[in-house]
């Protein structure tokens, strides 16, 4: 282990862009796949990552939604989100708001209950475990149309004084954020907060769409958004938080090589980009895997690895006072080991 290697395990950080779903190693997918005796198209582990090379963002997409196939009972998601949280505890991770895809699963017949039921109770769990807090982002899939969006918003309503906000993912090529602009109104109004997947393949102006038709709070991915100055001006000013993706940004070919990863280059145009490590178990690693592998190309210091961390926390839907007391810890750590 390099120094800054060292310095970024025991830095505590949050995170803020990881789907659920995409945390579900091939290890568990065969224990669930026996457990609920669902068929595989996967002999073994080893097949199963032999299979993860994708070249765009639908290539993962599509053996993504396959995978979470095996997730039936509340106690799968349970064990789902605990498996994350006991990997994420171990990075040092203080607090993570992760992304859920309900119509993966109401699609399939499992009621919207169970998946969030399911979740919760990881949560639950991992708080008492670890002391790790976290919140829940509903996402819609975009390569749906509106009104399925707004029948998982109606069928989220029982539980959404345990949901932080919506998100959008899936396919951004094609589904551009003015489609969901009404339900995101919708979940504005009910008081929920707003993020959405823009910019990862989909152009800079899909990034101006979520600003001003979704008011996004939070912008997840964001990296085209370099490719439009007034755009970058305006990211910087209004100081929203960018959730960026390292090591999802190499397995997609969204970057060619970790050498070339804008997050450097975001940081010194002033944008609050933070590290994360969006679907762990298919782009080869947790979010202390995506800092390391960043940190290795010898473009940060450990003032920008602080700094990400500290973006972490602004950046996310905590209150004020838990905000300024996870900053606290990492100035302490600072003043010890930077
Ligand atoms: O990186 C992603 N982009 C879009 N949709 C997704 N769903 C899971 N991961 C992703
Ligand atoms: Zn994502």
């Amino acid at each position: 282990m390099t120094d800054l290697d060292t310095f970024i395990a025991g830095l505590p950080k949050a995170e803020l862009h990881l789907h659920i779903e995409g945390s579900l190693e091939p290890e568990q997918m065969f224990a669930l796949a026996r457990r609920n005796r669902v068929d595989i198209p996967f002999g073994s582990v080893e097949q199963v990552r032999a299979a993860y090379s994708f070249s765009n963002l639908q290539d993962f997409l599509d053996i993504y939604y396959q995978g979470a196939d095996v997730l039936r009972s509340q106690e799968d998601f349970r064990d789902l989100a605990l498996a994350y949280f006991d990997r994420a505890a171990a990075d040092n991770v203080r607090h993570a708001e992760i992304f859920f895809d309900p119509q993966t699963h109401t699609d399939r017949g499992i009621p919207f209950g169970i998946v969030a039921e399911g979740l919760l109770d990881g949560m639950a769990e991992a708080e008492a475990r670890h002391g790790l807090t976290s919140k829940l982002i509903l996402c819609f899939l975009r390569h749906l149309d509106e009104e399925a969006a707004f029948e998982t918003l109606r069928q989220a309503e029982p539980w959404l004084d345990r949901i932080a906000g919506v998100g959008l993912d899936s396919s951004e090529l094609g589904h551009p954020p003015e489609k969901f602009a009404r339900v995101f109104a919708r979940a504005g109004e009910m008081g929920l907060k707003r993020v959405a997947h823009a910019g990862e393949e989909g152009p800079p102006d899909y990034v101006v769409q979520a600003l001003d038709l979704l008011a996004i709070d939070r912008l997840d991915h964001g990296n085209r958004s370099l490719e439009d100055p007034a755009l970058v001006r305006r990211l910087a000013e209004s100081g929203i938080t960018l959730t960026v993706c390292p090591l999802s940004n190499l397995k997609l070919c969204v970057v060619g090589d970790l050498a070339d990863h804008p997050i450097p280059r975001m940081l010194e145009l002033g944008l609050a980009a933070t590290i994360n490590s969006d679907d762990p178990a298919y782009f080869g690693g947790y979010v202390n895997d995506n800092y390391r592998a960043l940190a290795a190309q010898g473009r940060l210091s450990t003032v920008d690895i602080a700094t990400l961390a500290r973006n972490s926390f602004t950046g996310s839907f905590l209150d004020d006072a838990d905000v300024a007391h996870h900053l606290a810890a990492i100035d302490d750590y600072v003043a010890e080991h930077g």
